[in-house]
């Protein structure tokens, strides 16, 4: 007997499905608020040189403008636009006195420009402070700045293979707590760093705690849900990241301070801790581990939230020993057993490719925040916005075209979109901002499906390895994206070549790959290289279950 029929016995989609998803809801509305948090704590305000008698003012009114523009005028030397330079300004003479006279202040000063010596002004405007002002990451050091992006996303990579590993051996349950805590704890140390330094390990520390509830989630849920709804588990969950976007845009527009804006984006962290208490560990992983009379707790939990009270007396546990789920329970499965056989080696070598190109597409686009035109908080709200429609039509259509073909040519359309943008002249700024948005819309349903179609390619033994490995690559993908944006200072075209021709080859790429609409979830290595989860359609597999619920001495002959 297989998992699936007991869970479509004891209600394999309803109150108690839903309540693991609407929990499990959180932590993917957490996500993206660190994630993308990038753009808004660390935005680089307009700056120029700290000139004596500015004394840190940059906006003024009304006389102290007018002597506030003479002396940019006189000490700041004007770009080749004619915009005032940001990082240069003319020598001063060593005597110069901060009450003296302005004509005789900059009077004599030579028309030799030199790199600030007084550190900078900044336009506190839009931003009250960012990493940028706090520790001056500009000019020169504005690299330091954008590594800071890199550095979480290193933490998320390398989350993703520890997770991995630690939630295929301990359970989904206790990696989510893990995750809870370290997250709001390191997100804590971030807003209180007092160096650069303490920031940017406490910031990849951060990445490395969130990815726990990045890749057990979705495996939670899909491993609870039945064949007939695991596409809407799938992609409903997601919509959680994109309720994330739209909520951090509000949260950055209202909150300017950097270090009171990570808090804020934190504390969701500390509900989860509380409401984990509720989210239930995965039974299919307890059997596929040998405990079955934890499995059988949660069983009976199902079945009764579910309503079916009749049901929970064939949940013994010797029914439940005769669920096929590993070839051996007491066999502790690790990253290599995703190479030792042949049809894993081609899910892990085809997956890895689609998964880095996913994040590599979908995060080129994502940091590209000022493309359009529109201010930053706009533009964070209206790419969270149109990931609602990718998700609902992802999963409006998914069942009918399947998950290779969805996972294929939405990866190929994104390419083609991205690519087709770089040809049309800027003056068409509204096709453009069309065509970027519609772009993004499916780089957003490869990345849904690419969640759910991992959980259903990898066997549930290795499941989480599967994904800590798809993830890792992926982070990857994710960290290299804003260095491939940093291309355009070089060749125009650069990028969009680079991010269209990725994803058109790693879609062409996923046709390789088995179909998994309406299969059951491959438990065990077997599984995947058998084929035996395959073997009967959900017409067979309810002549099955009717021939079970015949009598106890069926159900023996059938599990067995
Ligand atoms: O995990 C990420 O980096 C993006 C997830 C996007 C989604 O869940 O729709």
């Amino acid at each position: 007997m297989r998992f699936e029929d007991v869970l479509r016995e004891i209600g394999g989609f309803n109150k108690f499905q839903f309540l693991v998803l609407y929990i499990l809801w959180l932590p993917r509305v957490i996500l993206p608020l660190h994630f993308l948090l990038h753009n808004f704590i660390s935005g680089v305000p307009p700056h120029h040189c700290a000139l004596p008698r500015l004394d840190g003012r940059f906006s003024a009114s009304g006389a102290e403008k007018e002597e506030l523009a003479q002396i940019v005028a006189l000490g700041i030397p004007r770009n080749s636009d004619g915009s005032y330079s940001s990082c240069k300004m003319y020598t001063m003479p060593m005597d110069f006195d901060l009450n003296g006279d302005l004509s005789v202040l900059y009077g004599n000063r030579s028309n030799v420009s030199v790199p600030c010596q007084n550190g900078w002004v900044y336009d506190r405007s839009q931003f009250t402070s960012t990493t940028a002002t706090e520790w001056d990451l500009v000019c020169d050091n504005k690299k330091l700045n954008q590594a800071l992006a890199t550095f979480f996303f290193i933490g998320v990579t390398m989350g993703a293979v520890v997770f991995g590993q630690l939630s295929d051996k301990f359970g989904r349950k206790p990696m989510i707590q893990v995750s809870f805590v370290s997250s709001a704890v390191f997100g804590i140390i971030e807003a209180f760093s007092s160096s650069y330094v303490m920031f940017a390990i406490a910031r990849t520390l951060c990445g490395f705690a969130l990815t726990g509830m990045s890749i057990t989630t979705v495996a939670l849920c899909v491993e609870w849900t039945d064949v007939k709804h695991r596409t809407f588990t799938g992609t409903i969950i997601s919509l959680g990241w994109s309720v994330g976007n739209m909520l951090l845009a509000l949260l950055a527009y209202l909150i300017r301070d950097w270090r009171h804006l990570i808090l804020v984006v934190t504390s969701p962290c500390l509900v989860g801790i509380i409401a984990w208490w509720w989210i239930p560990e995965s039974a299919r992983w307890l059997l596929a581990n040998g405990r079955v009379e934890e499995a059988q707790k949660y069983l009976i939990n199902c079945a009764k939230m579910n309503g079916k009270y009749s049901y929970t007396k064939k949940l013994d546990i010797e029914n439940l020993k005769k669920i096929t789920i590993a070839e051996d329970s007491n066999k502790n499965h690790s990253y290599l057993d995703l190479v030792r056989t042949p049809k894993l080696r081609k899910i892990v070598l085809c997956s890895g490719i689609f998964w880095f190109a996913v994040a590599f597409t979908y995060y080129g686009i994502s940091f590209n925040i000022t493309g359009f035109g529109l201010n930053i908080y706009l533009t964070q709200f209206i790419y969270g916005v149109i990931e609602v429609p990718a998700k609902v039509g992802t999963y409006l259509t998914l069942d009918r075209i399947g998950r290779r073909n969805g996972q294929a040519w939405s990866l190929i359309i994104a390419g083609a979109l991205i690519g087709l943008n770089s040809v049309i002249p800027t003056e068409f700024a509204a096709v453009r901002t069309g065509i970027a948005v519609i772009g993004k819309g499916f780089s957003e349903a490869a990345f849904t499906i690419a969640f759910l179609y991992t959980s259903e390619l990898y066997p549930t033994v290795l499941r989480q390895c599967g994904l800590g490995y798809t993830s890792f690559i992926a982070r990857i993908g994710g960290s290299l994206a804003p260095m491939v944006i940093l291309f355009e200072d070089i060749w125009h075209y650069g990028p969009p070549v680079v991010f269209s021709a990725t994803a058109v080859f790693s879609g062409c790429v996923v046709f390789l790959l088995p179909e998994t609409t309406n299969v059951q979830l491959p438990e065990n290595i077997l599984d995947v290289e058998e084929g035996r989860h395959t073997l009967s359609t959900e017409a067979e597999r309810d002549v099955e279950l009717n021939e079970m619920n015949s009598g106890p001495a069926d159900l023996q002959e059938k599990g067995s």
